[in-house]
C-alpha cells in the first residue's frame, strides 16, 4: 500500500479495520497460553490457524512495516513492538502528555508478559519504560535510546501498570529522562535514560 495516498479519513478507516484483527490475535496468544482443551481441539486449532496465516500472507510486505508517512504527514509505525496498531505483541501502549511535559501510560499486561510466576518479565518492564521515556525525550525531536538504566525495586504483578516519565535535562542532542513503572501499591521499577539524536540518520 502506498501511504502517500492515505488521508486522515482513510487512516481512521484502516485503523478500524486492523485493530480488531490485532486484538483477536492478542486474544489468541492469551488463549494459547491458558487453554486446557483436549489434544484433538489443539490440533484442529493449529490447522485452522495455519490456514488463516496463509490467507494473510497472500499479499504482504517483504520486510518489517517500518515507519510510513501518510499524505497528511502523519507518521505511523504499525509494527512497533510497544505501540504498533498491527502488532499483537505490543501491549499496546497509549501515551498521554500533560501540559507540563509529563508522559504517562496505563496498560494491562496479561499472561503473555509473564516472567517470574505472576510477575511481569523484566524485559517487558524495560520495553514499556524505554518507550515511554523515549517518547518523553523525543518531545522536541526524534531521539534514540543511548543508555537505559533500570532499578527493579520489587516484582511488578501482572495486571494494570502505570508508566510515567519526565525530561530532567536537555543538552543539545542528548536528553536525560527519568521515569517509573508502578502498580496500585506504588513504584516497582525506576528508570533513567539518555536519549540521543543520532549524528547521522539511522
Ligand atoms: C517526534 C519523534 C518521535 C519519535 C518517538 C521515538 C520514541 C522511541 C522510543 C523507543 C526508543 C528506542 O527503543 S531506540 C532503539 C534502541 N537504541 C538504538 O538502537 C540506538 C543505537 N545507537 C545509536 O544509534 C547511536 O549509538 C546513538 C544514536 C545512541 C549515538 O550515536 P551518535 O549520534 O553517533 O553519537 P556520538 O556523536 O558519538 O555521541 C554524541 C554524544 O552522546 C554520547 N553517547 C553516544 N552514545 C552513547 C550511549 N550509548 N550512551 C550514552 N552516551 C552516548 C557521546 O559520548 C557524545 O557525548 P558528548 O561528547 O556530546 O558529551
Amino acid at each position: 500500500m502506498d501511504f502517500a495516498d492515505v488521508d486522515r479519513d482513510e487512516l481512521e478507516r484502516l485503523k478500524l479495520l486492523y485493530r480488531p484483527l490485532t486484538d483477536a490475535v492478542r486474544e489468541l496468544v492469551d488463549a494459547t497460553i491458558r487453554t486446557e482443551v483436549d489434544d484433538d481441539v489443539i490440533r484442529e486449532a493449529h490447522t485452522e490457524l495455519t490456514d488463516v496465516t496463509a490467507t494473510l500472507r497472500d499479499a504482504g510486505l517483504s520486510g518489517p512495516f517500518g515507519t510510513k508517512v501518510t499524505g497528511d504527514g502523519i507518521s505511523i509505525a504499525w509494527g512497533n513492538a510497544a505501540v504498533g496498531t498491527r502488532n499483537a505483541i505490543a501491549p499496546p501502549l497509549t501515551i498521554e502528555v500533560d501540559d507540563d511535559g509529563r508522559h504517562h501510560s496505563t496498560v494491562t499486561l496479561g499472561a503473555a508478559y509473564e516472567g517470574p510466576p505472576g510477575l511481569v518479565h523484566g524485559g517487558v518492564c524495560a520495553l514499556v519504560l524505554d518507550h515511554v521515556l523515549g517518547m518523553t525525550g523525543s518531545a522536541d525531536g526524534r531521539r534514540l535510546t543511548g543508555t537505559l538504566t533500570l532499578k527493579y525495586l520489587r516484582g511488578t504483578p501482572l495486571g494494570t501498570v502505570h508508566a510515567e516519565a519526565r525530561t530532567i535535562s536537555v543538552d543539545g542532542r542528548k536528553a536525560t529522562v527519568r521515569g517509573t513503572l508502578s502498580d496500585a501499591d506504588g513504584v516497582t521499577v525506576e528508570a533513567e535514560g539518555l536519549f540521543i539524536t543520532p549524528a547521522s540518520r539511522n
